[in-house]
């Protein structure tokens, strides 16, 4: 390396990074409402990572477990559910979010972390992302293994989330989730290892990282959220039922059919690579279609995302796609959707913005 010429001015003061540390003060009042999951969990020894009984412990048992909370913030804690995250139902969905909506409006609460299983993890934390109108950090956590296992990283990843939800720097981004010390926005990211702690990935990276309780940030979300949605939690009662059917090779239309006669008022195609529609399936879904159900156009390739009338002529069928959503998220936005009576025009609109 080439050394500085020896008459070089003093470099100007550098600027202040735009990844400062949590400011000292009067400590943040943080919420975590617990709703059960693997972070609640318990086994039968040290050694079961894998095998164990998830939503046991109850929140002030988490929290009373782990006194560091108490440096970061003034923690409380509500149990709102005791399940695992693969029952969660669309109440579920609705009584938690209604709950998170009601604490942001305190003006004593600065920030809400919601544990959670990890299993429908990134469907809640996007469903909150898209309802909840705030500004207010929200960090939704859970962890890979139960708290009785070694190397557990439930405590870590709860106090990555409680002071992610008392900094102000997480203010205005939204719903963040916070595993495995990284910061990543509840819209982009996905559980996408089903047994290893780093187990949750957004196609398009994480925002940041979360280390020794301060937030270093590399990126910001640009789709819509939170006070800049147009759905709000506070006018919603009842979600509608929208389902998925999933292609493979030698799919029939069975599930389809059964689910227009169920009722489904949107059916989510998880379709094979761009979105493709296996030939025999087309006819079942136009007729869907006819019959008034939405039909939404995804894709079971996890990453990348799906292209209009590539594939499949969406503009004649009256088809949507999902763009870069996996289908259960394309589920969550397609039901709060349709409690705003959106046609197909504007639940595309809602994909490209959202
Ligand atoms: N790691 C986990 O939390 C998995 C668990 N089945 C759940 O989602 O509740």
């Amino acid at each position: 390396m080439a050394a500085a010429p020896a008459a070089a001015p003093a470099p100007a003061a550098p600027a202040a990074p735009a990844t400062q540390p949590v400011a000292a003060g009067p400590k943040a009042n943080v919420v975590v409402l617990a709703t059960g999951g693997t972070i609640a969990g318990a086994g039968a020894s040290t050694i079961n990572s894998a095998t164990y009984t998830a939503a046991k412990v109850p929140v002030d048992k988490l929290l009373a477990g782990l006194p560091e909370l108490a440096q970061v913030a003034n923690v409380r804690g509500e149990q709102v559910f005791q399940i695992a995250s693969e029952s969660f139902t669309n109440d579920n969905l609705l009584a938690l979010a209604k709950r998170v909506s009601a604490l942001s409006k305190q003006g004593d609460v600065d920030g809400i972390v919601v544990t959670h299983g990890t299993d429908t993890l990134a469907e809640t934390a996007y469903f909150l992302s898209l309802v909840v109108h705030t500004d207010k950090p929200i960090a939704v956590v859970g962890s890979m293994r139960p708290g009785t296992a070694l190397s557990a990283d439930g405590a870590l990843n709860l106090v990555n989330a409680v002071s992610v939800a008392a900094s102000k720097d997480a203010r205005g981004k939204g719903v963040l989730v916070t595993m495995n010390d990284e910061l990543n926005t509840a819209r982009d990211v996905n559980k996408d290892i089903n047994i290893q702690t780093g187990a949750f990935k957004s196609q398009w990276g994480p925002l940041g990282m979360v280390v020794e309780g301060k937030n270093y940030w590399f990126r910001a979300p640009v789709k819509r959220h939170t006070n800049q949605s147009e759905f709000n939690i506070d006018n919603i009662t009842q979600l509608p039922q929208v389902d998925i059917v999933y292609a493979y090779g030698t799919v029939q239309p069975t599930a389809v059919n059964a689910l227009v006669a169920g009722g489904a008022k949107a059916i989510i195609h998880a379709g094979t690579g761009n979105g493709s529609v296996a030939d025999r399936m087309v006819k079942p879904l136009q007729d869907a279609r006819a019959k008034g159900t939405i039909i939404v156009r995804s894709s079971r390739v996890p990453y990348g995302f799906v292209l209009r009338n590539a594939e499949q002529p969406d503009d004649k069928y009256d088809w949507v796609v999902a763009h870069d959503m996996r289908p259960e998220k394309a589920r969550i936005l397609t039901m709060l959707a349709l409690t705003r009576g959106a046609d197909t025009k504007t639940l595309q609109r809602m994909f490209w913005e959202y």
